[in-house]
């Protein structure tokens, strides 16, 4: 586990950080919120890279911060592995050198993937003899992941390493990142503010806004949660675990989750795969009776829960009980009061097939 307490406060901008959270021993711990709010600061700070005004870090009980003790573990001896947005790798030296770079500052004793397995994750065994400047910003980023792994370090710290790459790069390197996130026995804190890679990476959400921490946990169940900024975005919605029950060729791919099936236009890979599907509040209707004739391809019976405020005053949440699992919809207060919904009535909860937008994440494969 790492906690991390800290407080600081830069003068030049009067930017004050005040921010405490927990994050688990494996998996990914995403720093999600807007620019400025302070993610950055934290990896710096954990890192070692930043000297805070107060606060502790500790790595599975080990300090590595304790102002109050006196204690700054130097930033070469945390053993973090640290990925920024460009690849920082040496330009002289092949890639293959870069990669053995890593290896050279793993302590002896260190345990951790050897050369050939960390070059298979990442798939660059091709592009061993290059250049840094001879590969593609995905190529490079892929790299120097596998240079940050090969240093054997305890922690990796990401900060927005997919930033630099355009959508097509951000898509190639997705899915190594979610291979590392399974294969690396250790925690992973992550910068972001793409929700698209907190759909596809993240275990753990921290939510930050002006240097507080406002929400954290299960990245699930702050998808959940209407009263964070999160709820005002226009792709607020809840996340799901599914399994890919039927996937024919050219028809819709059937979809098994806690609670229901679910028929989509996406192609999310062979029966069995297991992958996060994001369900946008504004793309879930309500019915009070069973439709018939409709063109809805996904008319799941549920139970209305709950209603909450949405940001907009002519807009509500309903949480909508589908079995186990929970969809949020929004809808305008006018259907509210037009339909007298309350809570506890059975409902229809509907979705078109086609709405599922293509934020289908890497297979959330090991458990955290
Ligand atoms: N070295 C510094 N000196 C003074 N102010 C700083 C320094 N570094 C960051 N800041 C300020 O502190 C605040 C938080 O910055 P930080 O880089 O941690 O945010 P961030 O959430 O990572 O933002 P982004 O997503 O844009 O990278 C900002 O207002 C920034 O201007």
């Amino acid at each position: 586990m790492v906690e991390v307490a800290l407080h600081h406060r830069y003068d030049r901008d009067g930017f004050a950080l005040e921010a405490a959270f927990a994050a688990p021993p494996r998996g990914v711990t995403t720093l999600f919120g807007p620019s400025g709010c302070g993610k950055s600061t934290i990896l710096a700070a954990v890192a070692g890279l930043l000297r805070p005004r107060q606060g502790r870090v500790a790595l599975d009980g080990m300090v590595l911060l304790d102002t109050a003790a006196g204690i700054f573990v130097a930033p070469e001896r945390r053993r973090c592995g640290v990925v920024f947005q460009d690849a920082r790798l040496f330009p002289h030296l092949s890639v293959e050198t870069n990669l053995r770079y890593g290896l050279r500052r793993a302590p002896r004793e260190a345990e951790g993937p050897g050369f050939e397995e960390v070059v298979a994750l990442l798939g660059i065994g091709h592009l061993l003899a290059r250049r840094p400047a001879g590969l593609s910003g995905g190529e490079r980023q892929r790299v120097a992941l596998g240079r940050a792994l090969l240093s054997r370090p305890r922690m990796l710290l990401m900060d927005e390493p997919l930033a630099a790459l355009d959508a097509a790069r951000r898509t190639e390197v997705l899915p190594f990142l979610a291979r590392l996130r399974d294969a690396a026995r250790m925690p992973i804190l992550y910068v972001t503010h793409a929700l698209e890679e907190v759909d596809a990476l993240a275990d753990h959400l921290v939510v930050l806004d002006h240097g507080r921490v406002l929400a954290e946990g299960p990245v699930a169940e702050i998808a959940l949660r209407t009263d964070l900024p999160l709820a005002a975005r226009r792709d607020a919605g809840v996340l799901l675990d599914c399994t890919v029950l039927a996937a024919p060729e050219g028809g819709l791919a059937r979809l098994g989750f806690a609670g229901g099936e679910l028929l989509t236009t996406l192609h999310p890979g062979a029966v069995g795969t297991r992958l996060r599907v994001r369900l946008r509040a504004r793309d879930v209707a309500v019915a009070v009776q069973e439709p018939q004739g409709i063109s809805t391809q996904n008319v799941l019976p549920a139970t209305l829960a709950e209603i909450r405020p949405a940001g907009e005053p002519q807009e509500v949440f309903l949480r909508l009980a589908v079995g186990p699992s929970t969809v949020l919809a929004r809808i305008t207060r006018d259907s509210l009061e037009r339909l007298a919904l309350r809570p506890g009535m059975p409902v229809w909860a509907l979705l078109k097939a086609v709405t599922f937008d293509h934020r289908v994440a890497a297979p959330p494969e090991h458990a955290p």
